[in-house]
């Protein structure tokens, strides 16, 4: 029936398991006889119910080694469960082994485990209506207006802009915060702040105002003829939290300048020689986008960088600058700015602002941009995409303006989210990504966010690996954990540990083809982003991924949620869910971006994690009916692994040949867990994930703790998905990759959230202390210390 791998779905003859008698008197060498020729028949009787059991299980649930029984006090039996309750499907048996205490001075055994047994139960009721096919399609709330009714010009951009964004851009009609944000950013000199949800065109709609009255400034007389000179001056700088997003606006603000060759826009970004910098900057700029920090430093010492005539400064994405801990630069650069306008007493500009105009910029609003607003803002007006879209909960900032605190995911979107139990996770996803690759008839880019960098790396190895030495693998299996039994002998071994953490990551590339998402007609490429990569690599792979022909799939942390404008990207994952309902909305608006179709997908566990159900609900309002589904793992796997009958690509064979989801799912998760086991470097990387992505769970805000509660993970179960094998409380990866200094800005960046939340917290001391001491807790009843991987690899 099935290979050697399976373990599911056979049923045992009453008996087979039953307990062995104690034996008692006569000479032990008889005894032992006794006991050797009963182990024989044990065996025999299980080769005989006509399966195929796995043959490390079958080691593991009693028949294994006579070392092994005389170490056990239990008899083979009490350790080995028959499950009558599976999940989901007819009722087949599963055999797994129970998780056995550790036994001081024996050698830890690897676990294998069922993956659908003991499974927790989902409280989640799902609405199996199916989607009306005739319903009216939902209004994309974020694209262009209808160009009937308006265009650029009637905004008040000149023929020449408008002409250059249609041909150029292919963009001809506003959005709506474009038709809110244009006039009054053209016509007056007061700070704004412009909020609209993601992928509805902010960028555009700050810079073609600052383009449109710098190229006023001047005009050349004639094609031949210059105007303003790139000497003329700095006029505006635009800081943005990242280098990628930095790079993005930059792009955007080039394609617009080739209508006005003569306005010279650079960029100062940090990774790069400051020496560079430093010569472009001498030649001088009239627009600079920068990241914060080397804003903050050339200020600092670089006297060619003349700032006395900027009339805008932009800060966008400004709730992530706070977060991002640039607060403290960003005051340093406001009053260098302040104190050179005022030396060059505001010269007259005409066409400019008469003084600085401040210019925030955010899709979501909250306390940290409030106060990025204090530090930076004057009388600002509030620019929102829909004005007469306000919220019972706006409420006056501190600068007197209206602020909406409501803020939603883009209306065509269509949310989904499946409660997928823990062990069932790596499995789930694999059928989630197989399902949404082979569906698509087009180029598809997907992107999965999960919580940390090391678990970005184990997900990219594990989707990429080489599938064609499974079968070399399963025969090396015992061999394999013989190794692994040698390995864990020596895991207390000081010298073993400075070796493991001397090369604690396996050579990766950023980029390679998924032989598990592939098929026979199209191959899909997967590329990994996170924070630990170097700049040039980071700035290479987005660049591929964006350029990439192929169906793709971008595994990254939260260094791609924001502001990243990514081509074509029509699937959002979100296999761990984001630290912060903000950062959710900025994950799923990668897609559904200006008007286009999307969809985004959240994992969350059976248990206090549905809770987030509701948050999803919410945020949808009366849309949910229409755009938010709920499905449990075992749809998705139905879906993602379907037997030979379902997959109507493939010709049909024969009735013995079809083989249920639950063996191809279980099938799949033994094969990465050989592959696992096989190779040290890939164990390490499994490991070292799912310890940070344990420690990561406890970065959560506060607010949200009560859905994402450390207290109820399933450490064991987790640890499956992971592909280990190890008993939580033996993992304990030494060594960290990243430098103490960075760690901090890391867990700033992506525990931003859990930041403000400990601020908003009146007592100070707050939840996430707490939560990290659980963190902590938890991970040294795992694995008695931790090993000096104290921090988390997050970003
Ligand atoms: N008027 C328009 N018509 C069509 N497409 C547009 C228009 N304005 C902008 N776009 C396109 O919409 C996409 C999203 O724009 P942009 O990145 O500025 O959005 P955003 O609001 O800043 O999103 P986020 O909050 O995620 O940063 C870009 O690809 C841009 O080219």
């Amino acid at each position: 029936m099935a290979d050697d791998g399976l373990l599911v779905n056979f049923e045992i003859p009453q008996g087979t398991l039953a307990t062995k008698s104690v034996l008692r008197g006569g000479p032990w060498s008889e005894r032992r006889r006794i006991r050797q020729q009963e182990n024989y028949h044990t065996k025999k009787r299980l080769r005989d119910t006509n399966t195929h059991i796995d043959s490390e299980l079958l080691e593991y649930v009693g028949t294994g080694t006579n070392h092994e029984s005389k170490r056990r006090k239990t008899s083979p039996a009490s350790e080995a469960k028959v499950h009558a309750k599976p999940f989901g499907g007819p009722k087949p048996y599963h055999i797994t082994a129970s998780p056995r205490e550790p036994r001081t001075g024996a050698v830890d055994k690897p676990i294998i485990s069922s993956l659908f047994s003991s499974n927790p139960e989902s409280k989640t009721t799902f609405d199996d209506k199916p989607i009306d096919p005739n319903a009216e399609p939902v209004e994309p709330s974020n694209a262009p207006l209808s160009k009937e009714l308006l265009n650029f010009t009637t905004l008040g951009l000149t023929p020449a802009i408008a002409a250059h964004l249609t041909s150029k851009l292919a963009i001809s009609a506003p959005t709506s915060i474009q038709r809110a944000a244009i006039p009054t950013l053209l016509n007056s000199d007061e700070d704004a702040f412009i909020q609209a949800e993601t992928g509805s065109g902010k960028t555009l709609a700050y810079l073609l105002p600052i383009v449109q009255r710098i190229m006023a400034l001047s005009r050349p007389k004639s094609d031949a003829e210059d105007g303003i000179a790139r000497n003329s001056g700095l006029f505006a700088i635009i800081l943005a939290p990242t280098r990628e997003l930095s790079k993005q606006i930059s792009v955007v603000l080039e394609s617009l300048l080739r209508r006005a060759h003569w306005i010279v826009a650079g960029a100062v970004l940090g990774g790069e020689s400051k020496k560079s910098e430093k010569a472009r900057i001498r030649k001088g700029f009239n627009i600079l986008v920068a990241t914060p920090g080397r804003l903050a430093d050339h200020l600092e010492h670089t006297e060619a960088l003349d700032t006395s005539s900027v009339r805008w400064l932009v800060l966008d994405e400004g709730d992530r600058l706070v977060e991002l801990g640039f607060e403290d630069d960003i005051k340093k650069i406001i009053s260098k700015l302040d104190f050179r306008l005022h030396k060059s007493q505001g010269k007259v500009l005409e066409s400019l602002p008469k003084k600085r105009v401040t210019i925030l910029c955010s899709a979501t609003m909250r306390t940290d941009v409030e106060r990025l607003g204090t530090i930076s803002l004057k009388d600002a007006a509030h620019i929102a995409a829909d004005p007469t879209h306000t919220d019972p909960s706006s409420e006056s900032n501190p600068n007197g303006t209206q602020v909406e605190k409501k803020f939603s995911v883009p209306s065509q979107l269509k949310q989904s989210y499946v409660i997928v139990p823990a062990k069932l996770r790596l499995v789930t996803l694999i059928a989630s990504l197989k399902r949404a690759f082979i569906r698509c008839k087009t180029t598809t880019k997907v992107i999965v966010f999960v919580s940390c960098a090391d678990s970005v790396d184990f997900h990219f190895q594990a989707l990429t690996r080489n599938e064609s030495n499974d079968s070399t693998i399963q025969a090396d299996a015992t061999k394999e954990a013989e190794k692994e039994k040698d390995k864990w002998r020596s895991k207390n071994d000081f010298k073993a540990k400075a070796r493991a953490s001397q090369q604690p990551n396996v050579e990766l590339g950023t980029s390679a083809n998924s032989p598990s998402l592939s098929t026979d007609s199209q191959q899909v490429s997967v590329f990994r982003l996170h924070g630990s990569l170097q700049q040039s690599l980071r700035t290479s792979t987005l660049q591929a991924f964006s350029k990439s022909s192929n169906p793709s799939l971008l595994l990254c942390t939260d260094i791609a949620s924001r502001g990243l404008d990514l081509p074509d990207v029509d699937r959002i994952i979100e296999y761990d869910p984001a630290f912060s309902r903000e950062e959710h909305l900025h994950r799923v608006g990668r897609t559904a971006r200006a008007g286009n179709e999307g969809a985004a997908t959240i994992f969350l566990q059976p248990g206090c994690e549905e809770g987030y159900v509701d948050v999803l609900k919410a945020e949808r309002g009366d849309l949910g009916a229409v755009n938010l589904r709920g499905m449990t793992a075992e749809a998705v796997l139905r879906a993602g692994f379907p037997t030979v009958t379902q997959n109507a690509g493939r010709p049909r064979k024969n009735v013995e040949e079809l083989q249920p989801w639950e063996v191809l799912a279980t099938d799949f998760q033994l094969a990465v867990e050989r592959w696992a086991l096989a190779e040290p470097g890939v164990l390490e990387a499994a490991r070292r994930a799912f310890q940070s992505h344990i420690r990561a769970y406890a970065t959560h805000v506060k607010d949200e703790r009560q859905w994402f509660d450390m207290k109820q993970l399933h450490l064991g179960h987790l640890a499956k998905a992971f592909a280990l094998r190890d008993r939580p409380g033996s993992v304990n990866v030494p060594g960290l990759r990243v430098s103490a200094g960075k760690v901090k800005a890391d867990r700033k960046q992506a525990g931003g959230g859990a930041k403000s939340a400990k601020k908003s917290d009146n007592d100070g001391q707050g939840g996430e202390d707490a939560d990290i001491a659980e963190a902590r807790r938890k991970m040294s009843r795992m694995g008695r210390s931790t090993g000096g991987a104290s921090e988390f690899n997050l970003a």
